[in-house]
């Protein structure tokens, strides 16, 4: 398949990463900018100037007929390009968790027990585990995924929809999820998220690992991350955002206050307190 790549300078900064993490950057690289991504990016213009209904489908649905995340209508579109997707969702998942453990030792002290919403395989929740094994984590993801999970019985799996729900712990991780969708679905999942945690005296919270935009780390990194909000823009509804914008998600979701953690390269890491 052919794929293009972008200035691997770019990707580090992103990810603010180590030796470790780099051939799962590679992978992720490449199951986002394959030939379908850079087509729809070359459609940009188009898209733009034309007429369309909400829900507005992002570049990449518009041209293809599917969205890049979709289980079911991906693989129609083209199953080597899925099986690229799930690939890289899987390195994804990896990406920077050894540089956020080790930096972010605070962020889970004390915790029972955390959920992992969109933990896909689980590589996360295992590496949270592992450093503190004290913690209860169970990972949230479609059945899809959930059925190729492995039964590892240290990460308790559960299949469903965080529209729907979440499974309830003193925490709930959201680790690059919110960026892949648009404001509304943003608030309605941190809405679920809300409902799935105690209350901020009893330690509930929600962490979030994001892209906190800003000029504030320099211009590399600043282009590094309009980088990434072009890439979320065309391939999904999703988009970069900076504090103001996920300020006003967290006060429409319930929340009462946040508080910005720690920079991880590009990435920020954030509470939210119900
Ligand atoms: C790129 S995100 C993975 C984020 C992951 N936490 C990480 O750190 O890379 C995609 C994941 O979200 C899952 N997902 C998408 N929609 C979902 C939904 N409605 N409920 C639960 N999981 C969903 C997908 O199946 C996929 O595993």
């Amino acid at each position: 398949m052919e794929t293009y790549r972008l200035n691997p300078l770019s990707w580090l900064l992103v990810e603010g990463v180590d030796a470790e993490d780099h051939s799962n950057q590679k992978c992720f690289v490449l199951s986002t900018l394959t030939r379908h991504s850079v087509e729809a990016a070359l459609s940009l213009a188009e898209w733009f100037k034309k007429d369309l209904a909400p829900p507005l489908p992002s570049p990449f649905e518009e041209l293809h007929g599917v969205p890049l995340f979709d289980h079911e209508k991906t693989p129609i579109l083209d199953s080597e390009l899925h099986n690229l997707v799930l690939e890289g969702c899987a390195a994804h998942d990896n990406l920077a968790i050894g540089t956020l453990m080790r930096e972010s030792q605070d962020l889970f002290r004390g915790l029972q027990s955390l959920t992992d919403c969109c933990g896909g395989d689980g590589t996360t929740a295992r590496a949270i585990t592992k450093a503190h094994p004290h913690i209860k984590c169970t990972v949230l993801d479609l059945p899809e995924v959930i059925k190729t999970a492995p039964a590892d019985g240290v990460v308790n799996y559960v299949a469903g929809d965080m529209f729907k729900s979440v499974p309830p712990s003193q925490a709930v991780l959201l680790k690059l999820v919110l960026h892949h969708w648009n404001d509304e679905d943003c608030v309605k999942i941190l809405e679920q998220c809300r409902k799935a945690i105690p209350s901020k005296e009893e330690g509930g919270k929600v962490i979030i690992v994001e892209i906190v935009l800003g000029p504030t780390l320099g211009p590399i990194m600043f282009e590094a991350q309009l980088l990434l909000d072009m890439l979320m823009m065309v391939n999904t509804k999703g988009r970069q955002r900076d504090e103001n914008d996920w300020r006003e998600i967290f006060m429409k979701a319930g929340f009462s206050g946040y508080k910005i953690v720690k920079k991880v390269g590009a990435r920020g890491v954030l509470e939210v307190y119900p």
